[in-house]
Parts: C-alpha cells; sequence; structure tokens
C-alpha cells in the first residue's frame, strides 16, 4: 500500500472532485459512512456517542456521522468548538442536516457521562497546520482524561500525517484511529503512534487509478505483496533447486542464537543449511537441527572462516562474539565475499566499531539492526523518523538494504524506498526474536528471492508467524521458537 503525503492525499481528492468522478460532499459523506458501518458492526446502540467537530472537514465528517448514527436511533450527542462557527462549505452542509441541536464549547466546559460513552474525535483531520493551543487544547486535554473508549477520525487530533510530535504535545489519544484510503506516515513511528491506537484503513472510494499514479517512496507491505511474489515449488524439484544458506556465529554461551537462526533458515524451505560455528556448538546444533550440517569455525571462537564448497548464501552474526580473532576472520570474510549476505547483531558491532567495513559489505547485502545498533553504526537522531532518512542516505550510499527492526520495523533500499511492515507483536520483544528473522532472510536469499524480496517478504512472514505464535501461545509466553514453530502456519495459509 502507498503512503502518501496528506498533500498528496488531498491532491488525489481534489482530482477526483475535478475530474468530476464525485464531489466533495459525496467523499465526506462516504466517509461518514465507513465509519459508520465499521462502528455499526463492533459497537451496539447501547452505548452513548459523544461526536466532537471542529470547523474543517473533519468535523463535516463528524456531524455527518452523528447524523447517520442519530438516524439509526444511536444516542448521540454532537459538540462543536466554540471558535469554529466558520465551517468549510461541507460541513456547514452537514451542521445544517444533523437533526438535533448541538453543544456549542469553550475549552473544558462540558460534560461527558463515562458510563457507556465512546468520544468521537472530529475535532482536526489532516488539514491541521499548526500545534493545538488555548481551546482546542484545553479540550483535547480533557478529552484524553475521560474514561471512555475513544475512536479518532482519520488522524488524532493535533497530530500530523507527515512529521512526528514533539514530547509534551497535547494530541487525543485514541483507542482506535479510522482513517481513510492511507496509512498516514506518522502511524508507523513510536512517537505518534502511541496516540492512533488501532488504525483500521477505510475505503472511502477515491478513485483508484488517481492513487496508482502518485508517485512516493514509502510503502507499507501487505499480504498481496507476499502471495504475488512467493515462489511455489516445483513437484519435481530436489533439493538443489532452493539454494544453500550458511549460518555463521554463536559463542561461549550464545549457541543458542545460532541455533534459532538455523532452525528458521530450515522452516522456510532452504534447501541446505549450513552452521558455521565453533567447535563445541557442534552437539547442541546436531541435536536441535539435525537437518542441518556442521562446519567447524575454530575452537573457542571463530578463528577462520573456511567455507568448504560454492554458491551460498551468508547470514552471519547472531551471537558471533567481538573476539579479536572474531573480528579478524570476520574482516578476512568481508575481503573475500561478492554475494549479497546477511550482517546481523555482533557482525554489525564489529563494523560500528571500524566503520571502514561499511566499505566491504558486498552490495544489496541486507544488515538487520535494531535501533540501538543502527545508532552505533550510523550515529544518533532526534527522532525515529529522523533515523529512517538517515538509513535511506545509508541504504543508498552503501548500496545495502538495512532493516531497523521495532513494532513497525522499516526497510530501506538501496534505490531509496522505504517499506514499512506491520506484521508482528508485543510478544515478540524477547531475546532471540531477531536471530529467527535473521535465518529467515538468509534462507530466502539463499533460494533465490532478490536482496529486496527476500527482505520485505522476510520481514512479512517473521511478524506473520509471531502473529499466530500470539493466538496460539499468548504474547507472554510464545518465545522464539514458538515463532519458527508458527513458520508453517503462515505457509499453510499461503498455499491454502
Ligand atoms: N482528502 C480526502 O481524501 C478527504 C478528507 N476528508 C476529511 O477532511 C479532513 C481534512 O479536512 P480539512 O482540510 O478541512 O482540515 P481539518 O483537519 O478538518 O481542519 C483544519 C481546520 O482547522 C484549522 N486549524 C488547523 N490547525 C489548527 C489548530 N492548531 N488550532 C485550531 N485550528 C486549527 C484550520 O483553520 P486555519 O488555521 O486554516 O484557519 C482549518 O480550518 C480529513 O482529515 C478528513 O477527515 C473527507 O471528508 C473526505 C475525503
Ligand atoms: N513490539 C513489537 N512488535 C512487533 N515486532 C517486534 C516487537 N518487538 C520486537 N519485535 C521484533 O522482534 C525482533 C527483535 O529483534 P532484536 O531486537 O534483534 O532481538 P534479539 O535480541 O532477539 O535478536 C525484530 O524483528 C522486531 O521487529
Ligand atoms: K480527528
Amino acid at each position: 500500500m502507498k503512503i502518501l503525503t496528506s498533500t498528496q492525499i488531498k491532491e488525489c481528492a481534489n482530482q477526483s472532485i475535478q475530474s468530476e468522478i464525485t464531489t466533495s460532499l459525496e467523499l465526506m459523506e462516504s466517509s461518514a459512512l465507513a465509519c459508520f458501518e465499521w462502528l455499526k458492526s463492533r459497537y451496539s446502540n447501547e452505548h452513548n456517542y459523544y461526536i466532537f467537530c471542529g470547523k474543517g472537514n473533519n468535523g463535516g465528517d463528524g456531524l455527518a456521522l452523528a447524523r447517520l448514527l442519530y438516524n439509526e436511533n444511536f444516542n448521540v450527542e454532537a459538540f462543536i468548538i466554540q471558535s469554529s462557527a466558520d465551517f468549510s462549505e461541507d460541513t456547514q452542509i452537514n451542521f445544517d442536516k444533523f437533526p438535533k441541536s448541538v453543544y456549542f464549547i469553550e475549552g473544558d466546559d462540558f460534560e461527558v457521562t463515562e458510563e457507556k460513552a465512546i468520544i468521537i474525535d472530529a475535532l482536526f483531520g489532516t488539514g491541521l497546520n499548526k500545534k493545538l493551543k488555548g481551546e482546542a487544547e484545553k479540550i483535547v486535554s480533557k478529552l484524553n482524561e475521560i474514561n471512555a473508549i475513544k475512536i479518532s477520525i482519520d488522524i488524532p487530533s493535533g497530530l500530523f500525517a507527515d512529521s512526528l510530535p514533539e514530547e509534551n504535545q497535547i494530541v487525543f489519544r485514541a483507542d482506535e484511529t479510522l482513517t481513510f484510503e492511507f496509512y498516514k506516515r506518522s502511524f508507523l513511528h513510536l512517537e505518534a503512534a502511541q496516540y492512533a491506537g488501532k488504525i483500521h484503513v477505510l475505503d472511502i472510494g477515491l478513485d483508484k487509478n488517481l492513487i496508482e499514479n502518485e508517485k512516493t517512496d514509502n510503502y507499507l507491505i501487505e499480504y498481496s505483496h507476499f502471495e504475488k511474489n512467493y515462489k511455489r515449488r516445483n513437484p519435481f524439484s530436489n533439493k538443489g533447486n532452493f539454494g544453500k544458506a550458511i549460518i555463521i556465529g554463536g559463542s561461549y554461551g550464545k549457541i543458542g542464537s545460532i541455533t534459532l537462526s538455523t532452525l528458521s533458515a530450515l522452516r522456510v524451505g532452504t534447501g541446505l543449511v549450513f552452521t558455521g560455528a565453533p567447535e563445541y556448538g557442534s552437539l547442541v546444533l546436531q541435536t536441535i537441527a539435525p537437518e542441518a550440517m556442521f562446519f567447524s569455525c575454530g575452537d573457542k571462537y571463530i578463528e577462520d572462516i573456511q567455507i568448504p564448497f560454492e554458491n551460498y548464501t551468508i547470514g552471519i552474526g547472531p551471537g558471533l562474539g567481538t573476539e579479536a580473532t572474531t573480528k579478524m576472520a570476520f574482516e578476512k570474510m568481508l575481503e573475500n565475499e561478492n554475494n549479497p549476505m546477511v550482517l546481523d547483531a555482533d557482525a554489525l558491532n564489529i563494523i560500528s566499531e571500524n566503520k571502514d567495513l561499511l566499505n566491504l559489505i558486498p552490495k544489496y547485502s541486507i544488515i538487520t539492526p535494531h535501533p540501538k545498533e543502527f545508532e552505533r553504526l550510523f550515529g544518533k537522531t532526534n527522532s525515529t523518523l529522523e533515523q529512517c532518512e538517515l538509513a535511506r542516505k545509508k541504504a543508498k550510499e552503501y548500496e545495502i538494504v538495512i532493516v531497523i527492526k521495532g513494532h513497525n520495523t522499516a526497510i530501506l533500499l538501496p534505490e531509496g524506498t522505504c517499506y514499512y511492515n506491520a506484521t508482528g507483536n508485543a510478544g515478540m520483544a524477547k531475546g532471540g526474536s531477531g536471530d529467527v528473522l535473521t535465518g529467515i532472510i538468509t534462507g530466502l536469499l539463499a533460494q533465490g528471492y532478490d536482496s529486496k524480496l527476500a527482505t520485505i517478504l522476510g520481514v512479512y512472514i517473521h511478524g506473520k508467524a509471531g502473529d499466530y505464535a500470539y493466538e496460539k501461545f499468548s504474547q507472554e509466553s510464545m518465545t522464539a521458537q514458538g515463532i519458527i514453530q508458527c513458520l508453517s502456519d503462515v505457509f499453510l495459509e499461503l498455499n491454502k
């Protein structure tokens, strides 16, 4: 799914209107109708709906929604900011059409009975052009204090679509946001996402051809991406058709991490998986992952990485350690390798200590830092959006794929595009989840997916398996091994 800026979204709507595909009033009605249908499917008319409206079109959506609810006998009250007397044209029409009287409110001079209350925030949408102040700030602050179900229309009031709020900025805190047609980019960044709650993208009938023609560098990964690009297995295939993945890492006390990567590479369909680890890891690895082959990388830690065959794909880093000899062996390996590889964890920590090594990373390799590892590699930034933009620059500069891991993992490609992921959950916030991702991406790369697809699909599958693990084991009890176990559910779904 494309992620467009608020200006682009407005432009799409304007073009639809100019080409007489629709009118602005019809768009407002279909926005309100989409919200109405959504609400009706989730909440009964036993609730009391309190709809807070501004003077712009977001307020118009709110007033149209109030009418639709009222007409179906829902208990609804509409509140309008006092200073919002000069409505936009369509909002004025919807104000006139609302059959009940509304409350004009000033500051915190309004009452909401908390019991069974649903507060709908239609104060400001994507037309917000400055931080909330005065009356608006007072209203939102009071709403935030009320104990009720809170739903924002299009975007929580006070939030911008394309930039992040500062600390202590007043923003409506929604449990759910019903947003129109597109994810707003800010929803994919922690600083803003905390205000938006669960996001639901509603279709309001904007012309899909116009959306198709809008250019963007930011996308959200969707199931269709995976479905479209997934390589089905030919019935006549043999193990030689599905690549050789070499997973390198592990050190004393961290053989587990490389085991998790190995198991994950096996579980995404790789033809042959080899694990390179210190000798003492052999017994554990061969017991837990008998399908994988083991080759020794020294005794106590890696001294030299000798790969005993050709045509392979390397994933290196989990549990690798940063011993002096390991560093030397890793540097030598980087000097000798030309094919894209996956670099994670300690491989990245070693590079952080010697930034010249960035230049040795083979083109189109994939690096998977969490935000702290990213900071060690490329420096501090003031926000996650700045970090994402810095990653875009670095991905281009070094011609690599950068994966910034987190709740909404961001993938930055060498051509400058960003793909955000929305699968996964907080049950994955545990040691070992990242090692699973390394194995998955390495396995996909080994099977012939190019770096871009291996990463996009890998990140998506990883989160999706995490979501299955959540359903099966709960967020608390799921483990990295649970994620690996649930990879089968992802592939079974795909093969249905
Ligand atoms: N495009 C689409 O596809 C569709 C969009 N739709 C809906 O329209 C929404 C966008 O509507 P919009 O452009 O009228 O702006 P909106 O956010 O309602 O209000 C801006 C108003 O608030 C004011 N204002 C700004 N900042 C302020 C502040 N800090 N404190 C106080 N006031 C402030 C500003 O006044 P100004 O400062 O410019 O005088 C302006 O009048 C969008 O989110 C969606 O819900 C659907 O109906 C149909 C399809
Ligand atoms: N709250 C969350 N929501 C979704 N995914 C998460 C969340 N927390 C962690 N993850 C995912 O789990 C993985 C954790 O990786 P990492 O931080 O490297 O941990 P590890 O130390 O286990 O290797 C990443 O892929 C990340 O996207
Ligand atoms: K809103």
